[in-house]
């Protein structure tokens, strides 16, 4: 006989990959988060925008399981992580697609082999991902400067290489903390657009930024952080209103 389901199993078959109630967080005796109640759904896109030191890494942080949450409930992709084994957060982790603020690469190899890395890392061989990294270059636009070192990009071209590295395990989640910092606000639009187009494939993205501006360039549910706290930033969203 198959086990039953887990609640938070039945919660990501429902197509909840996030759900915290009342979390807080933060570091040793600071306390950042505060009360979060958050949902994030396949195939939905949510923008956290939010002043300097409102807590928005640390939230990505905690979305991505590099923070524990210190009370309250945090289920991702499935599980309980306050509560799930080393093992159990590993395998969570690594369904997450992460585009950190100052993403971090080995200099030296093409944007390209950046890009694979991922895939290395799972043991597939060049002759199995070589389509599909080729097809992720397009599809973040790097065209041509995919073969030159990472080091020789533009600051926007590197933004575009850690965004094709973060999909390239197919992640159930993305999570893009300021991936249009140091941008053209042309570029940056077309960025988030980018990674807003990952909910066609029933992936959840969320996008953590200081411009409030990027809230009208793809549909998204728009959040606001402040001093920790997390609120919808127009009336509640169609996703907190779905929450049960
Ligand atoms: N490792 C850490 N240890 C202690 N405090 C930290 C740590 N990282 C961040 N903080 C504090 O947590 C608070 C929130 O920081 P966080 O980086 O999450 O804000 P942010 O909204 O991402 O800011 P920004 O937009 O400038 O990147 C700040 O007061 C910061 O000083």
């Amino acid at each position: 006989m198959p086990r039953p389901n887990t609640p938070e199993i039945d919660l990501f078959e429902r197509g909840v990959l996030v759900r915290l109630s009342g979390v807080n967080a933060g570091y040793g005796a600071a306390t950042v988060l505060v009360g979060l109640e958050f949902e994030s759904r396949a195939g939905e896109v949510a923008l956290v925008t939010g002043p300097a030191a409102a807590g928005k890494t640390t939230f990505m942080h905690l979305l991505r399981l590099a923070l524990e949450p210190r009370s309250g409930r945090a289920v991702i992709l499935g599980q309980d992580v306050g509560r799930a084994r080393a093992r159990t957060r590993a395998a969570v982790k690594r369904r997450i697609g992460y585009v950190a603020e100052n993403p971090v690469f080995i200099e030296q190899w093409t944007a390209f082999d950046n890009i694979a890395m991922p895939l290395r890392m799972l043991g597939k061989k060049p002759r199995e991902y070589a389509d599909d990294v080729r097809e992720l270059v397009d599809f973040v636009g790097l065209n041509d400067a995919a073969d030159l070192t990472i080091e020789k990009l533009s600051g926007a071209e590197r933004h575009r290489a850690a965004i094709a590295r973060a999909l390239a395990a197919k992640p159930d989640l993305i999570l893009a903390d300021d991936p249009t910092a140091g941008m053209s606000p042309a570029d940056g639009r077309r960025i988030v657009r980018l990674l807003a187009e990952m909910r066609r494939v029933g992936a959840g993205v969320v996008i953590a930024s200081q411009d409030d501006s990027l809230a009208d360039c793809a549909p998204l549910n728009h959040w606001r952080m402040d001093r920790g706290r997390l609120t919808p930033a127009f009336g509640v969203p169609a996703q907190a209103e779905a929450m049960e």
